[in-house]
């Protein structure tokens, strides 16, 4: 550590006087947009931001006091520019292109993460990944994963059953571990035809313990040495950016320790399988067709480890929320139960329900998206501008001089701060009870809205819906554009998204039929700003991720 903050300081002098310098010379397009003062000169906003207990929260403060676009201080005298308007986001995210790519410390952070999988990737190398994984993520075969979550969610049923006959008649089981080590399962299963056994295992394991608080250990409340040195990957052309993985400090370990883990299990599931893919040349599972469309070795493996990850741990957090909500909303679960049984009792096959049994839960999918919306995962975005541009505003800020403007122009090399909490709150999208939890808002006809933020009505809470980046694409230009081109841009988006739906559905149905949730007397829960929007305990948020809920098997509390 002592190292890293060394070079942090040498490096972090080294861009101050080039700053210093640079800014003489270089124009300052957001000079007249709003936002909060500059507390540090070294860090601006960027502790403020990463130190708050909230996520979210800070943002959805200033853009509440500034409008939804406004200028936050970053790093070194930088400006970035923080946005919720709907029609900028739009603009960064869907009408765009390749244009907003994320930005290299972000960047950086996800290959000592990921690797050089599809997350890393920009422009034709994204392009060249999503080509190779395009026929893996056969639409077609998602119903096939279900009976995979079915089989999970009554698996982790009878672990918790166990628990909590150990306990007499209830327990308090940390929600966010035990659904995590399901969701690997989950993803070993549907997309390697691998066995991780993560629930059977308790998570006992390498891959297991490699992924418990992957994110709060090198993300989470980081002190100013780590956050100078991030800081700075920001400064380093991408190019000698890769050393960074050789030097010491919480982060770069924690990364480089899951990578190497992720890989080596990738590694012994292309060994087990190999007999079976050389075998059939049928095989459509992710693995095989990786395997097939001769990726380089370590391409292969980062890819792997990226579908690890991002396969698992949104889904993961995204339904731990999910309970968590329901746990606080007892009529609004005890609606959900109602539903899954009067589902149930029309379904030709009430023992594996299908996904059209799943689409016709109204209330259910209300919930889910509910949830999405107040706990997004991935609660801000980091993207850089490629070329100039002139970003537009649904709703006019005003300025420094009192102007009104509906247009923001920037220049290349700006960087933006994309608030996605924030957005997930703003009543001009949602209504007045924009910061509440009501399911019902989802009900009924969608309104009309002009801009289409989301393929799950309008949500924007996973992000960047039919984006080039998108997990999830947009169904509808799915459906209408060219299909040559829909398939390259939106096949892998598309499905990622209707499998983490169908996921969520599936595990949450398991569940809800044989548990009642509720809270934990004197435990408040907290969404950590760990990269992602991560569920701890308030006041013990350094213990790392926990959602402890109480769990009553359904027998023996109130009937249906
Ligand atoms: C509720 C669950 C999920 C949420 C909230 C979620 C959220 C996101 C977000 C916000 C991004 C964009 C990140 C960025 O632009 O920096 C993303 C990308 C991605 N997601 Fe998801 N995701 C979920 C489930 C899944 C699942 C189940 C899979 C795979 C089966 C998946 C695979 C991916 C991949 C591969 C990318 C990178 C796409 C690219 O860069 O082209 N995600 N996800």
């Amino acid at each position: 550590m002592g190292s890293t903050i060394n070079l942090a300081s040498v490096g972090g002098l080294l861009i101050v006087l080039y700053l210093a310098v640079s800014k003489w010379f270089s124009p300052r397009p957001l000079t007249n947009i709003r936002g909060p003062p500059r507390p540090s000169s070294i860090f601006g906003n960027v502790v403020e931001l990463q130190h708050q207990p909230d996520a979210g929260e800070l943002e959805f403060e200033w853009i509440s006091q500034y409008g939804e676009a406004c200028k936050i201080a970053g790093p070194f005298g930088q400006d970035l520019l923080m946005l919720a308007d709907p029609k900028a986001l739009h603009r960064v995210f869907q009408a765009s292109g390749y244009r907003y790519p994320k930005t290299h410390d972000a960047n950086q952070a996800i290959r000592l993460m990921m690797g050089r999988g599809i997350f890393w990737a920009g422009g034709n190398d994204h392009k060249r990944h999503k080509k190779v994984m395009n026929p893996a993520f056969d639409i077609s075969r998602l119903r096939s994963f279900l009976a995979v979550f079915q089989r999970s969610a009554a698996r982790l049923a009878e672990k918790w059953t166990k628990e909590i006959n150990a306990n007499s008649n209830d327990a308090v089981i940390d929600v966010t571990t035990w659904i995590s080590r399901l969701m690997l399962d989950n993803i070993g299963e549907a997309a390697f035809e691998h066995q991780f056994n993560a629930v059977d295992a308790g998570g006992v394991g390498e891959l297991s313990e490699a992924f418990n608080n992957l994110f709060t250990d090198s993300l989470l409340f980081p002190d100013k040495g780590t956050i100078l040195f991030t800081c700075l990957l920001r400064f380093i052309p991408p190019d000698i950016l890769h050393f960074v993985e050789y030097l010491p400090g919480r982060q770069v370990h924690r990364f480089r320790q899951f990578l190497s883990v992720s890989k080596q299990a990738a590694r012994d599931g292309i060994k087990k399988r190999a007999k079976a893919l050389s075998c059939d040349d049928q095989n459509k599972d992710i693995l095989s067709i990786l395997v097939k469309r001769r990726l380089d070795e370590d391409e292969l493996l980062s890819q792997m480890a990226t579908i690890m990850l991002a396969g698992h741990e949104s889904t993961a957090m995204s339904l731990s929320w999910l309970l968590y909500d329901l746990a606080r909303n007892p009529e609004d679960q005890k609606r959900v139960r109602q539903e899954v049984s009067r589902v149930k009792a029309q379904s030709a096959n009430p023992d594996c329900l299908s996904d059209m049994d799943f689409d016709g839960m109204t209330y259910t999918n209300a919930v889910i998206r509910e949830t999405l919306r107040l706990h997004p995962i991935a609660f801000m975005l980091p993207r850089v501008a490629a070329t100039d541009d002139v970003i537009p505003l649904a709703t006019p800020i005003t300025t420094k001089t009192g102007e009104r403007i509906s247009k923001i122009p920037i220049k290349k090399g700006q960087n933006l701060y994309l608030a996605v909490y924030a957005y997930n709150r703003l009543t001009q999208v949602w209504g007045d009870d924009a910061d509440k939890w009501n399911p019902g808002r989802f009900l009924g006809n969608p309104k009309d809205k002009e801009y289409t933020m989301g393929m799950f009505a309008d949500l924007y809470a996973a992000s960047v819906p039919g984006g080039v980046r998108g997990c999830l694409g947009n169904v509808i230009s799915y459906l209408s554009i060219a299909r040559k081109r829909a398939d390259l841009i939106c096949r892998l988006s598309f499905f990622s998204w209707r499998f983490a739906i169908l996921e969520l559905q599936a595990t949450l149905v398991g569940l809800i039929e044989r548990f009642e949730f509720s809270p934990p007397p004197g435990i408040e829960i907290q969404g950590a700003p760990a990269g992602n929007l991560i569920p701890v305990i308030r006041g013990r948020a350094l213990e790392g991720r926990q959602l402890p809920l109480v769990i009553t098997p359904l027998e023996k509390s109130t009937p249906i």
